[in-house]
């Protein structure tokens, strides 16, 4: 049995479930792929608790999201929040996205690298501001990145693009990528229910970004498709170099408007090579019931890839949640290290 120790990174709704969920599926991951998970340490806003023994995943289940139950967690174990913690083989990051500094997550990310650890990134900040530098010093500290979380997660997509599709070449990629704003688009248009309305319910899903703004405004499609951009299409590019609209804008009429003509508004994201160059725009779009997507509502995602030998392939589904980005963590991390 192989012993894998992990230290996460953010406590908040997608890192508890990610402690809910190894706590939930450890005997199954025994079994199946012959390796041991031990969470060895948690680290917040305001330092790390941990333990090499492995800190009590059921203790961290119960707990609320937050901080706050770290210090909690430190006080009932008389253990002291650290700001170092001790060996372990790999990081899963959970910490907020902030995609100008790409921080805390970078900072976490290269302390995990100086460790030699591998990183399974659920965050997207620290990839998509400084792409280069980070996968730079993975390879200097020949380690490993695996980024499902930050790719829509419960929807594969990178995995589909890289292994699916190996030796194909992908043209274009076309994808709805936000749970949210594709909750909000899909209950205005069905129910009538206000941007404001629905914008409320997709936060208390659990889904939306800690500064939501991320969602609406198209910068959390904008990173998807970048990410999946700058490892399947070849380019190194940043969000400066894409056009980006959200839906911020949409209006009620224009909905009822598409509607009317038997369309849905829907927020696309699509990266299509032409000429050598590869262009890419987030944008909403009215598309008809003839498009691959046209089924994809409410927190759902779908991805269309268009390729020289394998034509669309297109999957649907693998709706927004913190339970799937915690799921699709899950998947990466046993991907890593299962024999292959
Ligand atoms: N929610 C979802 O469905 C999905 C989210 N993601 C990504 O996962 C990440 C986490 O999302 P989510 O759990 O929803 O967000 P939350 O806001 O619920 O949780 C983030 C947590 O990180 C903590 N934090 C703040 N600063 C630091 C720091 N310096 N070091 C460590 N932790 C810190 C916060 O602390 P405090 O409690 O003090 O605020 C909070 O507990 C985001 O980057 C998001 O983009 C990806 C896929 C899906
Ligand atoms: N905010 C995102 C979740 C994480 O990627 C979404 O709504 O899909």
């Amino acid at each position: 049995m192989r012993q894998i120790r992990i230290v996460l990174t953010g406590f908040g709704t997608v890192g508890r479930e990610f402690i809910r969920l190894i706590k939930e599926k450890s005997e199954r991951i025994k079994e199946n792929y012959n390796l041991e998970l031990r969470l060895v340490a948690v680290g917040g806003r305001d330092g790390f608790i941990g333990s090499e023994e492995g800190l009590r995943l059921d203790s961290l289940s119960e707990a609320r999201p937050g901080s706050q139950s770290l210090a909690d967690y430190a006080r009932n174990f008389h253990m002291p929040l650290t700001t170092r913690y001790g060996k372990a083989d790999v990081l899963v990051e959970a910490a907020p996205t902030d995609v100008e500094r790409g921080e805390p997550g970078f900072t976490h990310i290269m302390t995990a690298f100086r460790n030699r650890m591998d990183v399974i990134a659920i965050s997207k900040g620290a990839l998509v501001a400084r792409y280069d530098t980070v996968f730079e010093a993975a390879k200097a500290n020949k380690v490993r990145v695996k980024y499902s979380g930050a790719t829509a997660a419960a929807l594969p997509t990178k995995d589909i693009g890289e292994i699916s599709l190996a030796g194909s070449e992908i043209v274009g990629i076309e994808g709805i990528l936000n749970g949210t704003t594709n909750y909000i688009l899909t209950r205005m248009q069905e129910d009538g229910l206000s941007f404001e309305e629905a914008l409320l319910t997709a936060q208390q899903k659990g889904i939306a970004e800690t500064n939501p703004d991320l969602d609406v405004k198209g910068i959390d499609s904008a990173c998807k498709i970048l990410l999946l951009s700058n490892d399947l299409l070849g380019t190194h590019y940043s969000l400066k170099d894409l056009s980006i609209q959200g839906i911020d804008q949409v209006t009620k009429e224009q909905i009822a408007g598409a509607k009317g003509r038997g369309m849905k508004y829907k927020l696309l994201a699509r990266a299509h090579k032409q000429e050598g160059n590869v262009h890419i725009s987030i944008a909403p779009m009215e598309i008809g019931p003839g498009h691959l997507l046209a089924a994809v509502d409410d927190t759902n995602k779908g991805i269309v890839f268009q390729t020289d030998t394998m034509g669309e392939v297109c999957v649907l589904g693998g709706s927004s949640s913190p339970r799937g980005a915690a799921a699709a963590a899950l998947k990466d991390l046993i991907n890593l290290y299962r024999d292959h």
